[in-house]
């Protein structure tokens, strides 16, 4: 019968997601670690590098960060709950070469930089704190390495379940699935119009790192600062003002030390031609330039024009009302130089 099928599909759900979440003895081992402080891990610069963590000193530096933001104790999360949390989202990445767990961390980081050494917490409640750092460690959850096109272009289950910011709409549902996962939920003693208000910004705020959505996102947050409506408590204006840090820390490697920056855009590079490859021999397509590695050449160009049209506009808009966050500018004009530099050697 119908409800006798429904019951089976429940139980085979809440057996994959018991896989999908992270061990006892990892979470055990976890809970016990010592912490180091957010000094050790560099955690209030905009040029933190993960590059020398362990995987486990990245689960350790997410902890800080929700440590140092004071979130443990004014949400109550149980210890060993966040520990758990942690490492299933860390196992929810797949070892792609960019959109993997320590593109998450990155992303994570730079929302923490830019709260504390950017002093855009004082626009933001605790709960909105908490929301954001969810949403960047969540934002790019079970990525294949390939983007919304791709899924389209192959009628994946994704495109099928969604038709628009698919791969977005499927980051969120995973990570619906961790919190609703034994011994995961973060969010288990939040009264119910809490946990309402923050599922919501981590929905919206996930959503928002579609790069399609982020022209409109942007002109909307324009309009709003040039009418000088600064009520950033607006639940309207909120909403914007988080989607537009979380697009800022999703492309923050272009700000980033060059040597950090160059070795990064690589990584970027590596994923898309795969994706090429793919749509040379399964689609039998010719893949759009950024995608096609016989056109590695004109990688430095099309960096410089991605500073251009999305980085450079973006945190000029941000800097012109929280000018704290002037690194994440300087950085990505000082990148530019070079990757114009190398635009023109070739
Ligand atoms: C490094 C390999 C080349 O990388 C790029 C090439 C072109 C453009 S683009 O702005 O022209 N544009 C973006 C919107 N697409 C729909 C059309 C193409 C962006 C990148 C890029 N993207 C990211 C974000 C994942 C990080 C990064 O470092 N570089
Ligand atoms: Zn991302």
């Amino acid at each position: 019968s119908a409800c006798k099928l429904m019951a089976k599909q429940k139980v085979a759900l809440e057996c994959l997601s018991y896989h999908a979440t992270a061990s006892i003895d990892d979470t055990i081992k976890l809970t016990q670690d010592t912490i180091p402080s957010a000094e050790t891990y560099n955690l209030y610069s905009f040029k933190f590098i993960d590059f020398d963590l362990s995987d486990d000193d990245t689960c350790k530096a997410t902890i800080r960060m929700f440590l140092q933001c004071n979130l443990v104790q004014q949400f109550q999360i149980p210890y060993h709950v966040l520990c758990k949390w942690v490492l299933s989202v860390r196992k929810n990445y797949r070892p792609v070469k960019y959109h993997n767990w320590r593109h998450a961390l990155n992303v994570a980081q730079t929302m923490f930089a830019m709260l504390k050494t950017g002093k855009m917490e004082r626009f933001m409640s605790d709960l909105e704190i908490l929301g954001l750092l969810v949403a960047c460690l969540c934002h790019d959850l079970d990525h294949r390495g390939t983007n919304n096109a791709f899924q389209t272009k192959t009628e994946s289950p994704l495109a099928i379940l969604y038709t628009t910011s698919t791969m977005e709409h499927h980051h969120f549902d995973q990570c619906v699935m961790i919190l609703n996962s034994d011994g995961n939920n973060i969010f288990q003693a939040l009264s119910p119009e809490d946990y309402r208000s923050v599922m919501k910004l981590v929905e919206n705020s996930i959503l928002s790192t579609d790069l399609a959505m982020y022209f409109k996102k942007k002109n909307r947050f324009m309009e709003v600062v040039e009418n000088g409506e600064f009520d950033w408590q607006s639940e309207e204006k909120k909403a914007l003002l988080c989607g537009i840090l979380m697009t800022a820390c999703d492309v923050s490697a272009i700000a980033k030390p060059w040597e950090v920056q160059h070795k990064m855009a690589k990584l970027v590079a590596d994923e898309f031609f795969d994706q090429g490859d793919l749509e040379k021999l399964q689609l039998n397509q010719q893949p759009m330039a950024m995608m096609d590695r016989e056109k590695k050449d004109e990688l430095p160009q099309m960096q410089v024009e991605f500073i251009d049209v999305i980085c450079l506009p973006l945190y000029k808009v941000l800097c012109d009302t929280f000018p704290w966050i002037m690194p994440l500018y300087e950085g990505t004009l000082e990148n530019r130089k070079h990757w114009k530099d190398l635009a023109e050697k070739v």
